[in-house]
């Protein structure tokens, strides 16, 4: 039997203009199945603007984005996608198992909300709103969120920003899991030593275009670390 190739996601020359300048720049990405990509860029890059347009979020201007070979809409509207935005200002008052419930009651096979929320240590907090989390709590309550629906690609949009040491190698061994249970995951992270030790394949991104990619192993080859890749390959001025 020949064996599926298709991608869990395929990016061909997308380009997204937003406030009259480019952000995405005839930008084309691969990511495999049961894999784990890592998005690096310098602030302002176009990252999030990228998983807004995979997400269905946001239309792109020109290019075509597929999801497990089909479009977006159809893979977010059949519940194949997750998403963990950066922020979620929505959810204010809700408290987290209360909120993940209610995410739950969206989907047709959804995880059991008690297991995934005692993972992710969300029971510690759970008689507190979303608005008085900290940081880091709201961002394992949007972890959560973007799992609770069993995806089979699921977006992390710095998904450790703001948590401890702790917190953060909880992630990531809920990131090893996903892998090895098939769940293709697209991260985006400033942290080179969290796309080191996640990531398959890293896409470096600058100014709203690939700038470099490959696995771990390929951009270090030579004895380079990834931050000294990182940093010859991308401009140290902040996009405006
Ligand atoms: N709605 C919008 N209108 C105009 N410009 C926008 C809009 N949304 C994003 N941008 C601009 O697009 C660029 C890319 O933003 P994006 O959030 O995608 O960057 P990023 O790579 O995710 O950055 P960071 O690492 O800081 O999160 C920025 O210059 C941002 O100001």
């Amino acid at each position: 039997m020949v064996p599926d190739t298709t991608p869990a996601l395929e990016i061909d020359d997308l380009v997204v203009r937003l406030g009259g300048r480019t952000i995405i720049d005839s930008l084309s990405l691969r990511a495999e199945v049961g894999q784990v990509t890592a998005l690096l860029g310098p602030n302002g890059a176009g990252k999030t603007t990228l998983i807004r347009c995979c997400t269905g979020i946001l239309n792109p201007d020109a290019g075509a984005i597929r999801i497990m070979g089909t479009d977006v809409t159809t893979a977010c509207a059949t519940g194949r996608v997750g998403l963990m935005p950066q922020s979620t200002g929505a959810w204010s008052g809700i408290k987290p198992l209360e909120l993940l419930r209610y995410l739950a009651s969206l989907h047709a096979h959804p995880l059991p909300v008690e297991p995934l929320a005692e993972r992710l240590g969300l029971t510690d907090f759970a008689s507190t709103s979303y608005r008085r989390l900290s940081g880091g709590q709201q961002q394992a309550v949007n972890l959560a969120g973007a799992l609770i629906g069993r995806p089979e690609l699921v977006f992390l949009d710095e998904p450790t920003a703001g948590m401890d040491p702790h917190s953060r190698r909880s992630v990531w061994s809920l990131v090893h899991d996903l892998r090895e249970a098939g769940v293709s995951v697209l991260l985006t992270t400033h942290l080179m030593d969290e796309a080191a030790e996640l990531a398959d394949r890293i896409w470096i991104i600058d100014h709203g275009r690939i700038a470099l990619s490959g696995t771990v192993a390929e951009l270090t080859a030579g004895g380079r670390t990834l931050e000294d890749v990182f940093l010859a390959n991308t401009d140290s001025r902040m996009r405006p």
